[in-house]
């Protein structure tokens, strides 16, 4: 299940933080503690990532106290108060991730990329169930009624409650929606929004209110919001952030390629990077470089400076020369401290230089940073501005990845999208418009497919799906619900409502071998869904070479 690949991937560190806890109350040793202290800095960090914010602020509340009472290395072991103090946040955090995991796990119903997906094509498992809290008073009903009409589109379930009342939810709710309308959040209601967010610390908090002063968002921030959504944008920016709740996917290991001719430091390197999740690849000597990149593909290379044949400045520019490895980021690490020969390195195309002994905090600090802003500037080059989508090329080129690594007798299915009379909407709405239709759709797929789907802007009112372990009649039957669903979506402007469709065509391997083949294949059943009268979804046939509607 993705969502247990989700949980393994912290848990683990979880189990890790509270080994390191339990060994220093046994000994009671510095380096133990510096041990646990990485341990809960690793934590925090794949909280982060997977953007669980509560969780975030538990585990940096522990990673403050424990800096405080255990940073002063002749201070250990430390008192029973203290040790007693970080126990009760240790105990909190393990509770609070047990009974958050226990209440998503009964709702989740995501499957891995390599089980076979079982597909009930009229079933409930393409509607994910999801719980929104929202908290209005009379002045806010309307929009929230308003929100809970569109969010119960996307499958999520609404349920509306006053800031005086007590909301009688057992599962935690995915976010939590305060409703600001006329001014700004009262006393009272920022007592309510602090008991909120302490009963519900891993759920999402969002105040949608009037554009609010600084000091004011300052107020809900320490109360506990997480952010502030101006009235006018929420139809776009709640869905959007609540859709980026539910799709995070497992952030992807980092890889790092060690170039180190020291067998004492790369067993120290290794052993830092290990404890904060990250993979490593080792060589001893720069010529196997390239062998290495192309086995490896790292997210990073950390390069020592002196080694024998060439130093690695020398393999940094062989490396810049070629397009592949142009940018990917370099780290040095080297025992020379003179600054000359460091910025001349770093202008002949290095990232970053750290000093030898290195401090293991900062090595995984640096090398996460590097790695993370890499892969958000390939991130940037990948995606459609407007919708958050895949775009053209790299939708095609997920694709024939998704299709390579199919697992042996699973069909995948690719279905093209495209809005209706699109032109017409643009010319009578004006353009704007005609993005909020674009982005609503985005949305809509978004939610409804699972995290395995792909879901890609293929053109300006054109989308492209690829759905794993699913045939084209199944992919008709799951996108044709989306399609009556879209068409009785209720697109709010400035000046008004307006609904809009769209038609699709769907077709799968193994009928088609090759994904130019079922993307061209798809392509004509939506053209034959626009010749048949459009807002239909047709499935494309290799006998007969005629497409087949629902
Ligand atoms: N608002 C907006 N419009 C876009 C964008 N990209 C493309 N378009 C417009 O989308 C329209 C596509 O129109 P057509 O290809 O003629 O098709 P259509 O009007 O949707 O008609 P059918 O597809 O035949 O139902 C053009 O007017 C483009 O200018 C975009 O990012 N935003």
């Amino acid at each position: 299940m993705m969502g247990n690949i989700v949980k393994d991937s912290f848990s683990e560190r979880l189990a890790a933080m509270n080994s390191h806890w339990k060994r220093y109350l046994l000994e009671g040793k510095f380096e133990q503690s510096i041990e646990f202290i990485v341990a809960v800095n690793s934590l925090v960090d794949s909280f982060n990532r997977l953007r669980m914010s509560g969780l975030v602020r538990l585990c940096e509340g522990l990673e403050n106290d424990a800096f405080a009472k255990l940073s002063t290395e002749s201070a250990h072991p430390i008192s029973g108060g203290d040790q007693e103090s970080i126990q009760k946040k240790i105990d909190v955090l393990n509770s609070t991730v047990e009974s958050m995991f226990l209440s998503q796990e009964a709702c989740r119903h995501q499957d891995g990329w390599r089980t076979k997906v079982h597909i009930d094509a009229r079933g409930d498992q393409w509607i994910k169930p999801r719980n929104v809290l929202v908290v209005a008073d009379n002045h806010g009903f309307d929009v929230a009624n308003e929100l809970k009409t569109q969010l119960s589109f996307f499958g999520f379930k609404i349920e509306i409650v006053a800031w005086e009342d007590q909301p009688a939810i057992n599962n935690t709710p995915l976010a939590v929606i305060f409703m600001g309308v006329n001014v700004d959040a009262t006393e009272q209601q920022l007592a309510v929004i602090a008991h909120l967010h302490q009963q519900f610390f891993s759920s999402q908090m969002l105040y949608l209110g009037e554009p609010l002063k600084p000091e004011s968002i300052v107020k809900l921030m320490r109360a506990g919001v997480d952010a502030t959504i101006p009235i006018k944008n929420h139809s776009t920016m709640v869905l959007s952030r609540i859709l980026d709740l539910v799709q995070t996917a497992p952030q992807e290991k980092s890889h790092v390629l060690v170039v180190e001719d020291s067998r004492v430091a790369l067993a120290s390197i290794e052993r830092t990077l290990a404890q904060y999740d990250i993979d490593t690849f080792s060589i001893n000597s720069p010529d196997k470089l390239f062998d290495a990149l192309e086995v490896y593909r790292p997210d990073l290379i950390l390069m020592d400076m002196h080694m024998p044949k060439f130093n690695g400045v020398e393999a940094t520019r062989v490396l810049r020369q070629t397009e592949a490895y142009a940018t990917i980021p370099i780290v040095y690490l080297s025992a020379d401290s003179e600054v000359s020969m460091q910025v001349e390195a770093l202008r002949l195309g290095g990232d970053q230089f750290l000093m030898k002994p290195f401090n293991p905090v900062l090595l995984a600090a640096v090398v996460e940073a590097k790695i993370s802003r890499f892969r958000e500037m390939q991130r940037s080059t990948q995606m459609d501005g407007l919708t958050g989508l895949l775009n053209h090329a790299s939708s095609k080129t997920k694709l024939a990845a998704m299709l390579r690594d199919l697992p042996l007798g699973q069909e995948m299915a690719i279905v093209m999208l495209d809005i209706d009379h699109f032109k017409s909407i643009n010319d009578a709405y004006g353009h704007p418009v005609g993005d909020l239709v674009i982005r609503t759709l985005a949305y809509l797929l978004k939610g409804r497919l699972r995290s395995i789907d792909l879901i890609g802007r293929y053109g300006g009112e054109e989308y492209i799906v690829g759905l794993p372990g699913v045939d084209a009649s199944q992919a008709a039957v799951i996108i044709d619900k989306i399609r009556q669903d879209f068409a009785r979506f209720t697109h709010h402007y400035a000046g008004g409502v307006i609904h809009a469709t769209f038609s699709a065509g769907t077709a799968s391997y193994p009928d088609l071998g090759s994904v130019f083949e079922i993307i061209e294949a798809a392509d004509n059943a939506l053209l034959q869904a626009k010749r048949l009268g459009r807002n239909r979804v047709e499935q494309y046939q290799s006998e007969s070479q005629e497409a087949v509607g629902l």
